[in-house]
């Protein structure tokens, strides 16, 4: 379920109508994704072409102060080339309009599914393609700084409480301690751009081993690169069962490298930091877990997983990227 406020077919086209895009034809609701409502938008123009939009409603969790820099990023992104979707400007220029009182964006569809089981190639796609988002970002004039950094997670845990961690498993209570380590490493000299930071495979679109498109850009912030390649290889490179799979780990990384070099104080860090980023969703699956009912529609997301993979990087140590 991610329709969460109903808009009627006159609200659509009333909608559609303040852009260049065409007439409306069809809007469907996207099942997929929790945060935002989502329609598959399809126009036809005057002269017969059709063409297709996410149509995408901010529900929550979204202070619209950040819109600009979400979409600007899109926008000077796409022109560099990379696959993320632009975003429509309505006739006067706006990239938002506030509808039934949320913001309303009309961002440009990508074609691609989201990899189940990525495989090695794909791994190294995405590897490449995140760095020449990094350096296509690097004189974008905006910054936004990351509200779920290692200080905030750490917060986030302490927030829950060890206690009502140990309700969801008696090992969390033990990362409340970790969560802290991480949030006294000194980041500050690392090289930095604009970063994704949520690059799961269900925020990348592909077709075989090409990536189509990077979306969900709602955690983008200005930081640290290489805590982005950490993001991601945690995110991609473990099996269902919690295996790291070693090929996948390595093609990221190599992928990554294609692109851009990473420097020695990147490389030094970065298990530390792969351990920092395993908090950060820890911290806020765990917050989610404890927040919704157990008989809610959406399904809860494990923050056990990524204390497991915390364990790998804690065990593999300078030996990973060695
Ligand atoms: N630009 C796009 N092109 C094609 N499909 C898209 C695009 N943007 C979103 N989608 C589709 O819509 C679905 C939901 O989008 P998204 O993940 O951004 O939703 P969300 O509710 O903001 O996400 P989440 O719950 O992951 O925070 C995606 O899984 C994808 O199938
Ligand atoms: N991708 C995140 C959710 C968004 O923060 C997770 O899997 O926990």
């Amino acid at each position: 379920m991610a329709v969460y406020t109903h808009l009627g077919a006159e609200d659509l086209a009333r909608l559609i109508a303040q852009y260049d895009v065409g007439e409306l034809v069809s809007a469907k609701g996207i099942a997929e994704g929790v945060s935002n409502s989502n329609w598959l938008v399809e126009t036809i123009g005057a002269e017969g072409s059709g063409a297709r939009f996410i149509l995408t409603l901010y529900e929550r969790r979204i202070d619209y102060a950040d819109l600009p820099y979400f979409l600007d990023l899109l926008d000077h992104l796409s022109a560099k080339g990379c696959p993320v979707p632009r975003t429509m400007h309505d006739r006067a220029g706006a990239s938002f309009r506030m509808v039934e009182g949320k913001a309303a964006a009309l961002i440009e569809f990508l074609p691609g599914v989201s990899p189940t089981r990525p495989t090695a190639a794909q791994a190294h796609s995405v590897g490449a393609v995140l760095a020449r988002m990094h350096l296509a970002a690097r004189d974008f004039p905006l910054s936004r700084a990351n509200a779920m950094d290692f200080a905030a997670s750490a917060a986030i845990l302490d927030a829950c409480g060890a206690d009502r961690l140990a309700s969801i498993h008696p090992d969390l209570p033990a990362m409340l301690a970790h969560a802290h380590s991480a949030a006294a490493i000194d980041l500050s000299a690392l090289p930095a751009s604009q970063t994704h930071t949520d690059l799961f495979p269900d925020n990348v679109l592909m077709r075989g081993d090409k990536v189509t498109g990077l979306i969900d850009f709602y955690f983008a912030c200005t930081g640290p690169m290489v805590l982005d390649l950490a993001v991601t290889h945690a995110a991609w490179c473990f099996d269902a069962a919690g295996q790291y799979i070693a090929d996948c780990g390595t093609a990221l990384v190599a992928g990554y490298e294609s692109i851009r070099s990473l420097e020695p104080a990147e490389v030094a860090l970065f298990p530390a930091i792969a351990k920092g980023a395993c908090l950060r969703f820890v911290a806020s699956r765990a917050e989610d877990w404890l927040e919704t009912p157990d008989d809610a529609l959406v399904t809860r997301k494990d923050p056990m997983q990524f204390v497991e993979r915390w364990r790998f990087y804690d065990e593999a140590g300078a030996g990973l990227l060695a």
